[in-house]
């Protein structure tokens, strides 16, 4: 029998048993330019717990934007079934969406000054104009850029635009982060700082995360699970349980033999999907 197709169960918090989130043996099939189907991803199946920062790693092209926007409700799976944990009702708060989502490349837009920018997601959910501006407003105090909320996004540096990209995020009040790579576009430092930030951030905010890397460190840094995805088409083929406790020091993680031993497993198990040979971690 064919799988269900379709995203639901937008229910009340905790009605999968704390589960937020879930997949089940979700494929996603689109056609390239030349009219062949291509498949993206093939039977994934997925959980994630309220406030787990779960981060995805996997070679270039497997479906892991595919799997996040499946995630967030922008996309449909070909078959099988998304279901999303929990929405707030807002009783006079104005809705709040079940997840923000944080891109590459800021998704900053450079005709809205920053304070609108960070208002952004608030003001698409529904809040009106002056509530969302005081909330972001907040956000932009916390993450530095109070001095720049009059001015337009081309005044900010590329780790600005990040901070301004996550304050839009959060000002949304949203439970879930879906984050694309989000400090991809960083310089290595900036990348450090805004990793350590994220991490203070996350500690504070206790948010359902999950997040897309391309680096093994960012992803043991900051998750409690990372999840490692076959080449395309993409499916789960390790979970590595994170062991660092929290509050997290990031130099202390780093430094320590743990660490190094999960990079190396979850590396191997990435370099052969790289290469082919499909190696096990
Ligand atoms: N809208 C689309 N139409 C056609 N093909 C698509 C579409 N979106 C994604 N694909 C294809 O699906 C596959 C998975 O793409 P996706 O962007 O999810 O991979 P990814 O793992 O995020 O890649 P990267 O790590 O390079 O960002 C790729 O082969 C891509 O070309």
């Amino acid at each position: 029998m064919a799988a269900p197709i379709g995203i639901s169960g937008r229910g009340v918090r905790g009605e999968q048993g704390g589960a937020v989130l879930s997949m089940e043996g979700v494929d996603k099939f689109f056609v390239s330019g030349d009219g062949r189907a291509v498949r993206a991803l093939d039977g994934v199946s997925l959980t994630v717990r309220e406030g787990e920062f779960v981060c995805v790693v996997g070679p270039s092209g497997c479906g892991k934007s595919t799997l996040l926007r499946l995630c967030g409700g922008l996309d449909a799976p070909s078959a099988g079934r998304v279901r999303t944990g929990w929405v707030r009702t807002g009783r006079g708060e104005g809705r709040v969406p079940w997840a923000a989502f944080v891109f590459q490349d800021f998704g900053v837009f450079p005709w809205l000054t920053v304070r609108a920018n960070a208002a952004f997601g608030l003001r698409m959910a529904g809040a009106g104009r002056r509530e969302a501006e005081r909330a972001a407003y907040g956000w932009l105090v916390r993450m530095g850029l109070a001095d720049f909320a009059d001015g337009y996004p081309d005044r900010l540096s590329g780790g600005m635009r990040q901070r301004l990209a996550l304050a839009r995020a959060f000002a949304t009040g949203s439970p879930v982060l879906l984050m694309d790579e989000p400090l991809g576009s960083l310089d290595p430092q900036t990348r450090r700082l805004m990793q350590e930030q994220l991490l203070e951030l996350w500690q504070e905010e206790r948010k359902t995360v999950v997040l897309v890397t391309h680096s093994i460190d960012e992803a043991l840094l900051l998750g409690d699970r990372v999840l490692a995805m076959s080449a395309r088409p993409g499916r789960f083929t390790d979970e590595f349980e994170v062991p660092f406790a929290r509050p997290r020091d990031p130099g202390t993680v780093q430094d320590s033999p743990e660490f190094g031993r999960l990079r190396a497993r979850i590396w191997r198990q990435l370099r052969g999907q790289l290469t082919g040979s499909g190696a096990a971690a």
